[in-house]
């Protein structure tokens, strides 16, 4: 019976839940953009989403427009935040969920503010990327919804 699998399942997260999201940014041409984390950051060097940390009290894509404006220094409205994919991975003493939303519509250019570098990239060469392991199998699903 579905209460019994539920009070006997011992696989409940044992860790604190990491909420994050990123959004792919596509431009005109259908190419994505993502941004090398800097040095002295875990998993530097890596190619991500832009993006970060959904703050306590904070909703979802309120945070996403919050951090494309502090790391890219674009503006865009929630509404343009496209839900596309999520992944669930262990993140050293964490849990991370990483919600990815896909983003065309936005005001300014985007700058590397935070990041080492910027670069856009078609779908499929994301595969070619050092990317953080919960990202990887992200990128099969963007490239379907591009
Ligand atoms: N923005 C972003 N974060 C990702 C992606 N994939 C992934 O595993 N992450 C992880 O999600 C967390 C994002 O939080 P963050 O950007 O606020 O954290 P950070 O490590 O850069 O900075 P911090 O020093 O403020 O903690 C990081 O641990 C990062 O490694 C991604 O595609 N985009």
């Amino acid at each position: 019976m579905i209460k019994e699998v539920l009070i006997d399942e011992p696989k409940r997260v044992a860790r604190p839940l990491l909420i994050v999201v990123a959004a792919a940014l596509i431009d005109a041409d259908g190419r994505v953009m993502v941004q090398q984390r800097p040095e002295g950051k875990s998993m530097a060097g890596l190619w991500e989403f832009a993006g970060g940390k959904v703050e306590v009290g904070e909703l979802p894509e309120a945070a996403l427009v919050r951090e494309l404006r502090e790391e890219l220094g674009i503006e865009t409205e929630a509404s343009c935040l496209a839900p596309a994919a999520f992944a669930s991975e262990a993140l050293g003493d964490k849990h991370l969920l990483l919600l990815l939303y896909v983003l065309r519509k936005w005001s300014g250019v985007p700058s590397a503010l935070h990041a080492s570098a910027l670069k856009w990239v078609r779908p499929v060469e994301l595969h070619a990327l050092d990317m953080p392991p919960a990202d990887r199998p992200l990128i099969g699903l963007l490239e379907a919804l591009i």
